[in-house]
């Protein structure tokens, strides 16, 4: 685990000193958007059309950010069109690493590299920060589009509707204002709220996540007593957003960043509508527990020093799910 510094790298952990033992995500520094187009999306430069072979998107099958854009490149039907090259689960001191010694782990397709961080020195010698995945890499200009998941998932939703005839909308435009605000509070205390409670150095900041993330577990029970899905009776952005952190809850975040309350088995709706997404045509391949339980116990050897993988829960992901 560590940062580019002017394109060197400095292996060292995240610095909660300063933030009273609070764990903060820097912000993702790349972001373009690939457009129908090639006009400029919503932030950076222009220049980034929608083409069949032109994108290549670096994840890990451990990620959660990066398995939202997994999720969004099979649910539209982009694997013909964006390659993917998946790196090996754990990130040591050498960050994230193209092993292929690892079911899954495809090494670098494009440019056979060791390391993740050569993709972001190849496009920047002198880069610097965190060397994070999901990237989406533009083979034409040799650059980063974007290293931002949110931003990923937009694109993909729409920018490539012409080449693949698939115009499924997870973004409608009259649901945007409630999607964005559902996302909102699921970033904050879901999404980045476990990993708020599991990299907290001070019992403060740990107390600070972890109440704030069983009180969005409890809300979201209630808004699935009364709807299908997050934003009603259509599947939406907001419910793979949340997805992706779900289907690690009880395997990793309970036990490795110590989110104890309460299970998602113990949600009766939560439980049922986490099946219903994981049995979503082009999902379950998506959804690797050996990658995620790998990474996490094994990668983080300050919250986890000795890598010992826990047992692990025993849950029926492919039960019927009675969403009807
Ligand atoms: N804002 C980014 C966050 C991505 C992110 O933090 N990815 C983690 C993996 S789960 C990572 O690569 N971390 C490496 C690091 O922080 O050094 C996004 O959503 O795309």
């Amino acid at each position: 685990m560590g940062q580019l510094v002017d394109g060197v790298w400095k292996d060292e952990w995240y610095d909660t000193e300063a933030n009273d033992g609070e764990f903060r995500r820097d912000t993702a520094r790349h972001r373009n958007w690939v457009t129908r187009d090639g006009a400029a999306g919503q932030t950076g430069d222009g220049g980034f059309p929608a083409e069949t072979g032109r994108y290549h998107l670096y994840v890990s099958y451990a990620c959660p950010w990066a398995h939202r854009a997994l999720i969004f490149r099979a649910l539209k039907d982009l694997s013909d069109h964006v390659g993917v090259s998946v790196v090996h689960p754990d990130m040591l001191a050498e960050g994230w690493e193209f092993r292929t010694d690892f079911p899954g782990a495809t090494g670098d397709a494009l440019f056979g590299s060791d390391y993740l961080r050569q993709i972001y020195t190849r496009a920047d010698p002198r880069a610097s920060g965190r060397v994070t995945v999901p990237v989406l890499w533009d083979k034409r200009q040799e650059r980063i589009v974007s290293n931002e998941s949110a931003d990923i998932i937009r694109m993909f939703n729409s920018a490539f509707d012409r080449l693949t005839g698939n115009d499924d909308d997870y973004c409608p435009e009259t649901l945007r204002a409630q999607i964005d605000e559902i996302n909102d509070r699921v970033y904050d205390s879901v999404n980045n709220g476990v990993y708020k409670a599991g990299f907290a150095t001070s019992q403060g900041a740990y107390d600070k996540a972890v109440a704030p993330l069983f009180d969005s577990l409890d809300w979201i029970e209630g808004l699935l007593a009364s709807h299908r899905y997050l934003a009603g009776d259509r599947i939406t952005e907001a419910d793979w957003r949340l997805f992706t952190t779900i289907c690690r809850f009880d395997a990793v975040y309970h036990t490795h960043f110590k989110c104890n309350r309460r299970r998602v088995v113990d949600y009766p709706n939560l439980w049922g509508w986490a099946r219903e997404l994981y049995q979503w045509p082009g999902v379950a391949a998506t959804v690797r527990p050996d990658h995620f339980v790998r990474h996490y116990y094994y990668s983080h050897d300050m919250v986890n020093p000795h890598r010992i993988i826990p047992i692990g829960p025993d849950a029926d992901w492919t039960a019927p799910h009675g969403r009807g």
